[in-house]
């Protein structure tokens, strides 16, 4: 079985995202491209990762009314991402034409709510229900519009995934133990996510600023 842990590949810079996935290419299952490599690189940019042979997640979480979602993926079609991100809070009609207008083979997976808030975060933008009951919220929406699964944290993805024994669990804001948190606010260790349930971990920064990518990703790979 291929490795769960994908690499975020997060820099504008196409040369240092290959040199990177080059080096952990043997410790990792697959890249996950977001919104900074591709505003800096595009479909071009996509195309050319691809052929390092890893599956390829792209995280360009879109978020707009249904019809302008669909067109935004049915102009990524020739890509044929194995993974790619919409917003669960766009609601029921967007998530069925962003499902709709993917690849048979590409899973279409909704963010819930964000690792990088809390429950602190989620009252100021007018939602009373805390992280995990809002994740919970936003999985029972996905799963009845019929998309492939959900990104949450990894305090959550239990209980998310006993309601959907079968759905697919994205889980970012991963850190290694007493690694920095940075800009997440609900983190667990990988090896916690993965028992929780996880079907893929994302894991950036811990991997792409250390001194040795390959190193930090084969430590990873090893508490898996
Ligand atoms: O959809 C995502 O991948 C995502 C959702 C989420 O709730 N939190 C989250 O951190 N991510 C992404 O996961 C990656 C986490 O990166 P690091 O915090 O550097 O490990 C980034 O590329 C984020 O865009």
């Amino acid at each position: 079985m291929s490795s769960p842990l994908f690499v975020a590949l997060d820099t504008p810079e196409l040369e240092r995202a290959a040199a990177i996935a080059k080096r952990v290419r043997h410790h990792v299952g697959g890249l996950k491209l977001g919104l900074e490599f591709f505003m800096a690189n595009g479909r071009s940019g996509v195309k050319e990762m691809a052929e390092i042979g890893l599956p390829i997640f792209l995280d360009l979480k879109f978020h707009d009314i249904p019809n302008t979602v669909a067109k935004a993926i049915q102009a990524l079609r020739p890509l044929e991402p194995a993974i790619l991100t919409v917003h669960a809070s766009g609601g029921r009609a967007m998530l069925e034409d962003a499902k709709a207008a993917a690849p048979t083979g590409t899973k279409v997976v909704a963010v819930t709510t964000l690792t990088s808030l809390d429950g602190e975060d989620l009252r100021a933008i007018g939602v009373e229900r805390d992280p995990h009951e809002q994740v919970l919220r936003l999985a029972e929406l996905a799963y009845d519009a019929g998309v492939d699964g959900i990104v949450c944290s990894g305090a959550e993805v239990a209980a998310a995934k006993k309601a959907w024994p079968h759905g697919f669990f994205v889980v970012p804001g991963v850190r290694p133990a007493d690694g920095p948190v940075g800009d997440q606010k609900r983190v667990v260790t990988p090896r916690a996510a993965l028992d929780a349930g996880a079907s893929i971990l994302v894991v950036g920064r811990p991997i792409t600023q250390a001194e040795d990518p390959d190193m930090a990703a084969r430590a990873i790979e090893a508490t898996l």
